[in-house]
C-alpha cells in the first residue's frame, strides 16, 4: 500500500467544490482534543431503512474493494457519515474524496 497524504490546502478548494455543493462539510482538525480529526461529513436521508441499508451495502462493497472505510451511524432511514484517513494522521485525503464521490452516486439511485 503506497503512502497517502492529506490534501494540500491549495488543492482543497478545487477538489472539494463538487462535494461541498452536494452538502458535504469539511470538519477542520482545529480542536485541542487528541482525537480531533479533519473529516468530510454528511447526513444522508432515505425513504426507509431498506433504502438506507441498501445504500450502506453498496458503499461497504466499494469501501472494502478500495480498502478505505467510512465511520458511520445509522438510525432507520438516516445515515451519518464521517470520512477521514487514519493513515494520513486523521486528515482528509484523495481516498476520502473518492469514497464521498461514490456515495453521491449510490445515494442518487436510492429512494429518498
Ligand atoms: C491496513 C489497512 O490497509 C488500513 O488500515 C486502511 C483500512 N481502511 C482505512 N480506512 C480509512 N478511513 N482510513 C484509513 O487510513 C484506512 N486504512
Amino acid at each position: 500500500m503506497s503512502a497517502i497524504t492529506a490534501l494540500a490546502t491549495s488543492e482543497k478548494s478545487t477538489i472539494l467544490a463538487p462535494l461541498l455543493a452536494a452538502g458535504w462539510k469539511l470538519q477542520p482538525k482545529d480542536s485541542n482534543t487528541p482525537k480531533a480529526k479533519e473529516a468530510l461529513t454528511k447526513t444522508f436521508h432515505f425513504s426507509d431503512f431498506n433504502e438506507a441499508f441498501g445504500f450502506m451495502t453498496r458503499v461497504a462493497i466499494a469501501a472494502e474493494k478500495a480498502d478505505h472505510h467510512p465511520e458511520w451511524f445509522n438510525v432507520y432511514n438516516r445515515v451519518e457519515v464521517l470520512l477521514t484517513t487514519h493513515d494520513a494522521g486523521n486528515s482528509v485525503s484523495k481516498r476520502d474524496v473518492d469514497l464521498a464521490t461514490k456515495m453521491e452516486e449510490f445515494a442518487s439511485t436510492q429512494r429518498k
